[in-house]
């Protein structure tokens, strides 16, 4: 696992040093001090959340300083461990319907980092011993719309409360972003898959299904407009000026009104607009509308500063960056054809 670089992180990597949080954010720490972290209005969340911030990510973008800022999450210190569910890409098993007890008893913790840069998160350092992924779904934020797997931490906190049949924390929790219920939208018909299940594997089981069946329904399409597929005309979910689609099916939302719609203190950042002008490159996409390919030097539009050239497969995993370039997600690896044995995520990249 490579050391946390100089600068960028390395306030929580001090903090675990010190043994004590960094001023910066002393006063929000305390803030969050109360049971399950009651903000400066005095309202708390019900449930215990927490983070570990590597401060990798561009803060007017980054959901999890969000919400910190508004006094409901908890900063987590490097060598600190976390009861609760930790959702996180070092996870080996999905949340699960049975985790219900334990998100609401000792509560949920996500890891602020950026995508780019999970290389330098010392996992062995954080954590704890329920540690999940999350089962196939679609982020729904301004940055990575439309991309699977690539939740942020409000979204990921939400799905993992959605998964467990707390739909209503994952309201209230994505209700403080002009974007976030749309993640529930976008989501909704597979959020109820899995609140149905009951265990890992049957989570798996039906993520699997899902995945099966979006293929095939892919395959068809192809087979029967080739050439006449608004859905192999591009990657519909994130362009302007085009019904959204997940997985090929309009949800009737207009991804305009999405990128334009509030926060713009939080989203109309230089970032954003390197993101926004790297559409307008030159882009391949794949038969589920992924992109594929981007020019040498295009932006990812993603939180944080991933400077990567990726490549993604037809589930919207990266496949290739810069060098060539195998993705393990989970136990397994993507191959560039697409081929996913597990569709758990990147416990690594390999560059
Ligand atoms: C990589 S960070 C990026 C956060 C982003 N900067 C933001 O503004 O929120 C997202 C975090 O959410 C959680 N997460 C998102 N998608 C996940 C998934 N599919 N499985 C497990 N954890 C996931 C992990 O804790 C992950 O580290």
């Amino acid at each position: 696992m490579a050391k946390l670089s100089k600068g960028k992180g390395t306030n929580k990597q001090r903090d675990a040093h010190s043994g004590r949080p960094s001023s910066n954010h002393t006063s929000s720490h305390r803030r969050a001090e109360s049971k399950h972290g009651a903000n400066k209005n005095g309202k708390s969340f019900p449930v215990k959340l927490a983070m570990w911030d590597f401060d990798q990510c561009d803060p007017k973008r980054c959901s999890g300083k969000k919400l910190e800022r508004l006094g409901v999450i908890k900063s987590l210190r490097v060598g600190q461990k976390f009861q609760g569910i930790v959702v996180s890409p070092n996870g080996k098993t999905v949340v699960c319907p049975n985790d219900r007890n334990i998100v609401e008893e000792s509560g949920v913790a996500v890891v602020e980092c950026s995508w780019a840069r999970l290389d330098e998160v010392p996992f062995s350092k954080i954590g704890g011993r329920n540690e999940r992924l999350l089962p196939y779904l679609v982020a729904a934020n301004q940055v990575n719309y439309g991309r699977p797997w690539r939740l942020n931490c409000v979204e990921a906190l939400a799905a993992c409360f959605a998964i467990v049949g707390r739909l209503d924390l994952a309201t209230e929790l994505l209700s403080h972003f002009s974007w976030g219920l749309q993640f529930l939208e976008l989501n909704k018909e597979l959020l109820e898959i899995y609140q149905h299940c009951t265990d890992a594997d049957s989570v798996k089981e039906a993520e699997n299904s899902w995945l099966e069946q979006i293929e095939k329904e892919a395959q068809e399409r192809r087979a029967h407009n080739p050439g006449d597929d608004l859905w192999l005309t591009g990657n519909v979910n994130r362009k302007r000026n085009h019904n959204v689609t997940q997985n090929g099916v309009s949800t009737g939302a207009d991804t305009e009104s999405i990128w334009e719609q509030g926060e713009a203190s939080e989203y109309e950042t230089e970032g954003i607009e390197n993101g926004e002008k790297a559409f307008q490159k030159s882009v391949e996409y794949d038969s589920l509308g992924n992109e594929i390919t981007l020019s040498e030097n295009s932006h990812l539009e993603d939180s944080g500063n991933d400077e990567l050239s990726e490549v993604y497969d037809s589930l919207g995993n990266i496949v290739l960056s810069n060098e060539e370039c195998a993705v393990t997600i989970g136990t397994s690896k993507i191959s560039t054809e697409g081929d996913v044995a597990d569709h758990s995520i990147y416990a690594n990249i390999e560059v």
